[in-house]
C-alpha cells in the first residue's frame, strides 16, 4: 500500500506525522510512505533524518486585505496546488494522511476535493488549526486528541477521538539508558529546558539570567535554545556555564533528553505535553501567550489540575520564580514521585495504534 502523509511548519506538527509513519511501516513493513512538505520548513531536516523520502512544495498565505503580497502569495499558492497535484498523480496513493501546518493544506485539498483520494486529517490541540478547519469539510475522516475538540467541527460523523501519537521511543527508552546516552555520570539532577520546536524568548531570557546570576546552580541544565535564538543567548555566557550545562540550538534526539530529565521546563504544546506523559515525568509549564484561543494555557492548566505539572505564566517568568520552583520539585521527593505518577497517568499510549486502524479502516 502507498501512503503520503503532509504536515510541517513546527514540530508540534512534524513528530505526530513521523509517528504515524512509523506505526505505518511497523505493522505494513512494505508499505511505500512519502512525504511533502516545504523546502523552508523544519521539516526538510527531521523528515529525511527519520529515513523517509520527502518531495517539496511551495506554500504561502494570504492577508485580510489587498495587497501586492496577495497577489504574490496567490500565483505561490497556484504553484502548490499544482506541485500538489504532480505528486498525487505520480505516486498514486491509496490513503493521504494530513497533521496539519500550511503545506497540509494544497496537498489535502488537491487529494480529497479534486483527486477523490482517501484522506485523513489529525488535529493535535483542543482548538484546532486554520488548515484542518477548512479540510474538514472535504477529507474522509477526523482525527482528535481531545473530547472537546469536537465542537469546532461540523461533521461529527467523521469524528474519532485517538489522541496525539508520539514515537515509541518515548515509551522504551530506560531514564538510565539515556543518562549514560548523554555521558552523565554525576548525581546531579537534570533539569530539561525547550520552548518548543522554535524556542521560546520569555523562557530563554529566564534562564539565560538563572545562570548569569546565580552561578552555583545545583543542578544540570540541557537546555534546547531554538535555532535562531542560540547565537544571541550564548553571547552573555563564559566558559564556565558552557562548560558546566549542555546548551544547544536544537535537540535532535529528545527521546533521550526527555528521559534523562529529572523535570523538564517547558512551554505547553500539546505534542511536547504527550511525549513527558509518556516518559513519566515532572514538569513547569510556560505556556506560550498569544498562541490560538491560548490553547496553550488551556494544555498547561490540565496538567496542573492532574497534579503532574506547576503553571507559570509568561508573564510571572523570571529567573528566582523558575528557581524556586525547580528547587521546590527536586527537593522534596514525595512531590517528585506523585508528579511523575501524575504525568505517567495522563499518557495515552495507544494513540498511533488507534490511527492506524482508522487508516487501514478506510
Ligand atoms: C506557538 C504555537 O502555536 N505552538 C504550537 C506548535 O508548537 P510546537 O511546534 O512547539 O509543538 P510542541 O511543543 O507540541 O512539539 C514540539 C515537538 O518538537 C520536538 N522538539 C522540540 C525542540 C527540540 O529541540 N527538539 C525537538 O525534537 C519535541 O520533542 C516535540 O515533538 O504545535 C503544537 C501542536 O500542534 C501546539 O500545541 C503548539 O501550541
Amino acid at each position: 500500500m502507498k501512503f503520503v502523509i503532509s504536515g510541517g511548519g513546527t514540530g508540534g506538527h512534524i513528530y505526530p506525522a513521523i509517528a504515524i509513519a512509523n506505526k505505518i511501516k511497523h505493522q505494513l513493513p512494505s508499505a511505500e510512505i512519502l512525504f511533502i512538505g516545504t523546502k523552508e520548513g523544519l521539516e526538510s531536516d527531521v523528515v529525511p533524518n527519520a529515513g523517509y523520502e520527502m518531495k517539496h512544495i511551495t506554500v504561502s498565505y494570504l492577508r485580510r486585505s489587498i495587497s501586492l503580497h496577495n497577489v504574490k502569495s496567490g500565483f505561490k499558492l497556484m504553484k502548490g496546488f499544482f506541485q500538489a497535484w504532480r505528486i498525487l498523480k505520480d505516486f498514486k496513493p491509496d490513503v493521504v494522511i494530513g497533521t496539519g501546518g500550511f503545506v497540509c493544506g494544497p496537498v489535502l485539498y488537491v487529494a480529497s476535493a479534486m483527486m477523490g483520494l482517501k484522506t485523513i486529517i489529525h488535529e493535535q490541540n483542543v482548538f484546532p488549526g486554520l488548515t484542518n478547519r477548512i479540510l474538514s469539510r472535504h477529507v474522509d475522516v477526523i482525527l482528535l486528541s481531545f473530547q472537546e475538540a469536537s465542537r469546532f467541527f461540523r461533521y461529527p460523523q467523521k469524528l474519532v477521538y485517538t489522541g496525539n501519537p508520539i514515537r515509541d521511543a518515548f515509551f522504551l527508552i530506560e531514564d538510565q539508558e539515556a543518562k549514560n546516552h548523554y555521558n552523565i555520570d554525576s548525581n546531579q539532577p537534570i533539569v530539561l529546558v525547550v520552548g518548543g520546536s522554535g524556542g521560546s524568548s520569555k523562557l530563554n531570557h529566564a534562564i539565560a539570567q538563572l545562570l548569569t546570576t546565580s552561578k552555583a546552580l545545583n543542578y544540570k541544565l540541557i537546555w534546547a535554545t531554538g535555532k535562531n535564538h542560540y547565537h544571541k543567548v550564548i553571547e552573555a555566557f563564559d566558559d564556565e556555564i558552557l562548560r558546566n550545562h549542555m546548551i544547544i540550538p536544537y535537540i535532535d534526539d529528545m527521546p533521550y533528553a526527555v528521559k534523562a530529565a529529572d523535570i523538564v521546563v517547558c512551554s505547553a504544546g500539546a505534542i511536547t505535553i504527550a511525549e513527558l506523559t509518556a516518559a513519566g515525568k515532572p514538569s513547569i509549564l510556560i505556556p506560550k501567550a498569544h498562541t490560538a484561543e491560548n490553547h496553550q494555557e488551556y494544555n498547561a492548566k490540565a496538567m496542573e489540575e492532574k497534579g503532574a505539572a506547576i503553571m507559570l505564566k509568561e508573564n510571572q517568568l523570571s529567573a528566582e520564580i523558575l528557581d524556586e520552583n525547580i528547587k521546590k520539585i527536586l527537593g522534596d521527593s514525595k512531590l517528585l514521585e506523585s508528579m511523575k505518577m501524575a504525568s505517567r497517568k495522563s499518557a495515552k499510549d495507544d494513540a498511533a495504534e488507534a490511527i492506524l486502524k482508522e487508516i487501514i479502516r478506510l
